[in-house]
């Protein structure tokens, strides 16, 4: 069972096997706010699904990259970024108990409200690199956002600091997006 863990996940702009979907480039490429990006798409139709808002032990490429180790437990919340009710993105972040302080401590009682809202509100945040992944139902990630409702096709994922404390957000681009803006033909 192969995971999207390093092996997988390339740095954005560094070619890969399989190509990004011309039309989710700009998507993948999106430096700033995703919420923002699907709001202009959806317009009213934008809503959060919360999926899942709880303490978990979180993925070993997940632990890896938060250089969390085996100590203590993550936040996790899961979300479906949808558009007229329907699917677009699975979204996965994670965070460590010790960064549940200052600003992001919200981030337990966020709910319906798009996490891109604390991040690209008025606090200071660095973002890291961004990394990408095609993603099948090959992947416990791909099968996750599977069992969300959704179709899984590429996924990118960076950690974001506030005040030095990470959080890893990872999100899951749905074929339901693909066909959202383009001809429908989603492997193109
Ligand atoms: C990080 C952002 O927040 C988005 C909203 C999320 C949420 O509400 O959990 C998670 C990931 C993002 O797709 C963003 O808008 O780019």
């Amino acid at each position: 069972m192969s995971e999207p863990g390093a092996r997988h996940w390339r740095p954005r702009g560094v070619p890969t096997a399989t190509p990004v979907p011309r039309r989710l480039k700009p998507w993948i490429d999106e430096p700033g706010s995703l919420t923002r990006r699907l709001r202009d798409l959806a317009g009213e139709g934008f809503a959060v699904r919360v999926i899942r808002e709880d303490w978990s032990r979180g993925w070993p490429d997940e632990r890896l990259r938060l250089q969390s180790g085996s100590r203590g437990a993550l936040w996790l919340r899961e979300v479906l970024l949808c558009g007229a009710n329907q699917p677009l993105i699975y979204a996965r972040s994670v965070i460590p108990a010790t960064s549940l302080r200052g600003p992001l401590r919200r981030l337990r009682s966020l709910g319906r409200q798009p996490l891109g809202s604390l991040l690209f509100g008025r606090y200071p945040v660095r973002r890291g690199a961004i990394e990408i992944a095609p993603v099948g139902l090959h992947s416990r990630l791909g099968r996750r956002a599977a069992n969300c409702g959704g179709t899984p096709v590429w996924a990118r994922r960076s950690v974001f600091r506030i005040a030095g404390r990470p959080l890893l957000v990872t999100e899951v681009f749905l074929s339901e997006l693909l066909e959202e803006l383009g001809d429908g033909n989603s492997h193109r």
